[in-house]
């Protein structure tokens, strides 16, 4: 295994903290594509924005027999990678149920631990034997559409909300708070739904059940980058949702709601001087 970052760390060792296990990871460490060989295996775990950015690495990394696993949250993760890879690239999309947070330099901290969800195949097959053993077990799915949705409600109900507040996911179970969150997922739903997801009332209670199980001191990746000052993924989050929405025709008010209000957070228009 080899970790293709793009700075070489001040601390080339990864130290990965699961509870109360503590693993240092001699795992190699390049900074350069030029140091990339041709792998059987190459995934990518960016953030979506960050995507045409690391397509440096692709081309290092690719060769005939590589697959491209994306491992983001949203959804259409083939599309996102299709402009930097050749078309008859293997490409596995991946749904990660973990969290995992750096909290300094070289340091991982995991606090959930469901794994990956891909699509059934030979590709997904091919993951799941090259993680056996590991600590990502990796599930396999007929209807990957569907799963995605799934994911971006858990995404949507989470990680907006944290990143505006500031604050971890036991604020959600606040009153008056949970409303808002159980609207914003049925919305959500339905616009899933029109656009050709599988998704039952038994999805957004599973949701709703999964959001209420986790520990309150829980975070979301879009509130670490909100603490750390860098960009989040409203567009793969939220947008995909008000973009969905427009395009099968349906209103989705809370949802285009929040992503003004992220999109505002995130660049701030300049503020107007009061009318004379
Ligand atoms: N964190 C989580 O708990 C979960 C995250 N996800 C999803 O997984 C994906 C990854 O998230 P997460 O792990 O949180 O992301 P992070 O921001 O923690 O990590 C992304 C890493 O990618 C590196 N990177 C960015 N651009 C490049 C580049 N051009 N070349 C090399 N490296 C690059 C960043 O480097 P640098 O350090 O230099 O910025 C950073 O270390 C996202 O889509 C997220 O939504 C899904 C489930 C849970
Ligand atoms: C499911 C969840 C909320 C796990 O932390 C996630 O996907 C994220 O943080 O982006």
């Amino acid at each position: 295994m080899v970790l293709c970052a793009r700075r070489h760390p001040e601390h080339p060792t990864v130290r990965l903290e699961r509870g109360d296990e503590i693993h240092d990871l001699p795992i190699p460490i390049i900074s350069e594509p030029s140091a990339a060989r041709e792998v059987d295996w190459a995934l990518l775990a960016t953030k979506a924005h960050q995507t045409a950015g690391a397509a440096v690495w692709f081309r290092a990394l690719m060769g005939w027999g590589t697959t491209l696993t994306v491992v983001q949250n949203g959804l259409n993760h083939l599309d996102r990678v299709a402009p930097y890879v050749l078309e008859s690239a293997g490409v596995l999309p991946a749904l990660a149920y973990v969290a995992a947070e750096t909290v300094s330099p070289g340091r991982v901290r995991q606090t959930f631990d469901e794994g990956l969800v891909v699509p059934a195949g030979p590709l997904g097959e091919g993951l799941a034997d090259l993680l056996d053993g590991s600590f990502l077990p990796v599930r396999r799915t007929a209807d990957f559409v569907t799963e995605s949705w799934r994911k971006l409600l858990l995404n949507l109900a989470l990680n907006p909300v944290t990143a505006m507040t500031g604050r971890p996911v036991g604020m959600l179970r606040g009153a008056g708070v949970r409303p808002l969150i159980e609207a914003l997922i049925n919305e959500a739903a339905n616009v899933g739904r029109a656009a050709g997801a599988n998704l039952s009332p038994a999805d957004v209670d599973g949701c709703l059940a999964l959001i209420d199980s986790l520990p309150a001191d829980y975070g979301t990746s879009m509130l670490s980058d909100r603490r750390a000052g860098r960009e989040m993924e409203t567009e793969a989050i939220v947008g995909e949702v008000v973009r969905a929405a427009d395009k099968v025709g349906m209103p989705a008010p809370r949802s285009h709601t929040l992503l003004v209000l992220l999109r505002a957070l995130e660049r701030p228009a300049p503020v107007l001087a009061p009318a004379a």
